[in-house]
């Protein structure tokens, strides 16, 4: 294999990727970038993945949400707060009932970028325009969908503000509405009574520090963006934009650009694992981007769509077992139960999302392999209206009332917490099982 540098991915084919029409303003911005501080330690990234490890060998369990596209505009203390909340509410709920330690991974400053299906759409009035790449590329406003380089700025400052503002709250901040997890949106459920046994007894515990621990993580698409934000620490180089970064479904082609930079990095990184994935593709990429067999490196992300994992799962697991390199398995819910809602918003169902994930959570079991996370789209907002379904029975003439995303639609507060309960009682667990008398 050819010598890794930061810029080595630029000689190979690249899916997804803006490009820039004004190159000397382009140059300027990622001058400007590759000076700016990290906005992440590198140490936190190893612990990161020391935790991933942990998760790969079933002694915890990660739980990994947040929006599909984080907005500029969202970048204020009560919507940043609210996210938190209830990412580090899932964190307990699971830790509560599983009774293994729980890590927190937020889509979360610096989510910025998004790979499309179609690169371009057709809106009335103004005809075919391009689509919407996410808050670093374009604007959302129809009439601001030419890629801007200045954009990338843009985002580097909410990702700092972002930041600063989590970790002081996660630090400093009153933690009184953390411990209070709200379930009045779930009487309709027939475990309301337990749900609610559950959310008294966590009231009841202090909080810990490492339930306040929250790591970062995006999807690196626009790889000239990521690349300025590499920086070398010691001998090793890392990405110090975010904890852990990812492969997006639409960009793993072995021999292209994002492998490539990927392969190079130190940072934990995801592979997001579609139903497309061939099982000497992925032998092949798992030795490609954990070629010294490292605990914790690499987060292999199912997406495969309620009814799929069947076909599919159990020869993944067979072809990384055949690799003999560890990785820890994740079930991203969300990504393969997109639909399309008769008003033609998109949408997915809570029920198909719950059928994947313990679709997952029983193959794994059965193939001896271990589930070490799940990956969910969630907003901390309770009155967004995207995902039908759920105890809330939100219904698609419902989606409209607070359809807020800019891209995939999120389980609201309530579909986040419900479903985090459904998991945690599906997980395998010695300690539950013992405090059971199972
Ligand atoms: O978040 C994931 C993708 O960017 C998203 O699912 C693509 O959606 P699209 O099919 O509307 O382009
Ligand atoms: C783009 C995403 O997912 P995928 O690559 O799995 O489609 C995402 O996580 O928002
Ligand atoms: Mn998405």
């Amino acid at each position: 294999m050819s010598e890794w540098s930061p810029q080595s991915w630029r000689s190979l084919p690249k899916y997804q990727m803006a490009e820039w029409e004004d190159e000397a303003v382009a140059d300027k911005v990622f001058a400007k970038l590759g000076k700016l501080p990290p906005l992440v330690q590198a140490k936190e990234c190893d612990r990161l993945k020391s935790l991933l490890a942990e998760a790969g060998r079933g002694e915890r369990f990660m739980v990994q949400g947040g929006d599909c596209a984080e907005r500029f505009l969202d970048c204020e203390s009560e919507r940043l707060e609210t996210q938190l909340k209830l990412i580090l509410q899932m964190g307990m709920i699971l830790e509560h009932i599983s009774g293994k330690p729980i890590g927190k991974i937020c889509r979360v400053a610096g989510q910025y970028g998004k790979p499309r299906s179609k690169p371009t759409e057709v809106v009335e009035g103004l005809g075919e325009i391009m689509s919407f790449k996410g808050d670093n590329i374009n604007g959302f406003d129809p009439k601001d969908r030419k890629w801007d380089p200045q954009r990338l700025l843009e985002g580097y400052w909410h990702s700092a503000a972002t930041l600063n503002f989590l970790r002081g709250y996660a630090a400093n901040g009153d933690h009184t509405p953390v411990q209070s997890i709200e379930i009045s949106d779930l009487k309709g459920s027939e475990h309301a009574a337990s749900y609610t046994a559950d959310a008294q007894a966590i009231a009841q515990k202090p909080l810990s520090s490492e339930q306040l621990e929250f790591f970062t993580s995006h999807e690196a698409m626009q790889l000239d963006l990521e690349e300025a934000l590499t920086r070398a620490v010691g001998s090793k180089y890392y990405n110090l934009s975010a904890h852990l970064v990812w492969i997006g479904d639409r960009t793993r082609q072995l021999d292209c650009a994002h492998i490539e930079y990927f392969r190079g990095i130190s940072n934990p990184i995801g592979v997001k694992v579609g139903p497309s994935m061939k099982n000497d593709e992925l032998k092949d990429l798992v030795t490609v981007l954990n070629p010294k067999k490292e605990e914790g490196r690499l987060m292999l992300i199912t997406r495969y769509g309620a009814g799929k994992a069947e076909a599919m799962l159990p020869g993944h697991i067979q072809a990384v077992k055949e690799s003999g390199v560890p990785v820890t398995w994740q079930c991203d819910g969300v990504h393969g139960n997109g639909v399309v809602a008769s008003n033609k918003l998109k949408t997915r169902c809570f029920d198909d999302i719950m059928t994947e994930i313990l679709e997952v959570i029983a193959i794994h079991q059965r193939c001896g392999s271990v589930l070490g996370g799940i990956h969910l789209e969630v907003t901390g907002q309770s009155s967004v209206t995207e995902v039908v379904g759920g105890s809330m029975n939100i219904t698609e003439d419902m989606l409209l009332q607070n359809y807020e995303t800019y891209c995939d639609p999120r389980l609201n507060y309530a579909q986040a917490i419900e479903a985090t309960f459904r998991v945690a009682n599906e997980m395998p667990s010695a300690e539950r099982a013992a405090k059971q008398g199972k």
